[in-house]
């Protein structure tokens, strides 16, 4: 049983869809411990999944301003503690998802990053947008300075200019990608499902 925390280099680039596509292909359980807003990530996984063995698990978290855990949590008169945070037990491989990047804020100290255990195979979303090289290379040189083994799933339209040198400079496996899908539907999931299976099952 593995455990794969699929991040991302900001909010917006992709981790839902990746994480659909990872639990697809893995028949692996869903937890997004810390959901900000009211479009639910696990609801949208549950829209995108065909397999019968998942299981969807409920957020140790759910606030409802669409802003980062730590100003959701406070609108709410809420404390986020991370040592509260357990990911639940499962015989299944579990696909994580965080919200936002690695150094979103639960509180005033603590981060996403608290809650991705050593263990955890960890999947960086690169989506390409200006300003995404430096992103990538700040979010997966952290993670490979903090000692995660780190793998990157590319997003969206293909920039080759922006994969080759992130690639480069970091030195980190790329699993896949994904490209712009007009629509995102289980086909769709499927279809890149059957396509990282392989990859996902040899890390
Ligand atoms: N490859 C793609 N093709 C088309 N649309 C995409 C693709 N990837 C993501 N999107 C769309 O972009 C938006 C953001 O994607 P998604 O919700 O997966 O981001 P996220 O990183 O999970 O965001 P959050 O930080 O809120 O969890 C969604 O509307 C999603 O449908
Ligand atoms: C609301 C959004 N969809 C995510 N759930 C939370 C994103 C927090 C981003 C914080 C930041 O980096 O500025
Ligand atoms: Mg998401």
């Amino acid at each position: 049983m593995k455990q794969f925390f699929v991040t991302g280099i900001s909010t917006d680039v992709g981790k839902t869809i990746t994480s659909a596509i990872l639990v697809e292909a893995l028949q692996a359980d869903y937890w997004k411990p810390v959901q900000t807003g009211d479009d639910s990530d696990s609801e949208t996984i549950s829209e995108l999944i065909s397999n019968t063995k998942t299981v969807i698990h409920k957020s140790s978290y759910s606030l409802k301003a669409p802003i980062s855990p730590h100003a959701a949590a406070a609108l709410e008169g809420v404390y986020i503690d991370h040592n509260k945070i357990h990911e639940p037990k499962t015989e299944n491989h579990m696909v994580i998802e965080g919200a936002g990047g690695v150094l979103v804020p639960l509180n005033d100290s603590d981060t996403l990053l608290d809650i991705i255990m050593p263990t955890y195979h960890v999947v960086v979303v690169v989506k390409h947008y200006l300003g995404s090289i430096n992103h990538s290379l700040l979010t997966i040189k952290w993670l490979l300075l903090k000692g995660y083994d780190v793998a990157i799933l590319f997003n969206g339209e293909p920039n080759a200019a922006s994969e080759d040198i992130i690639t480069k400079i970091t030195g980190v496996p790329v699993l896949g990608r994904i490209g712009h899908e007009d629509t995102l539907t289980k086909e769709v999931v499927k279809k890149y499902a059957e396509q990282l299976r392989p990859a996902l099952m040899a890390w």
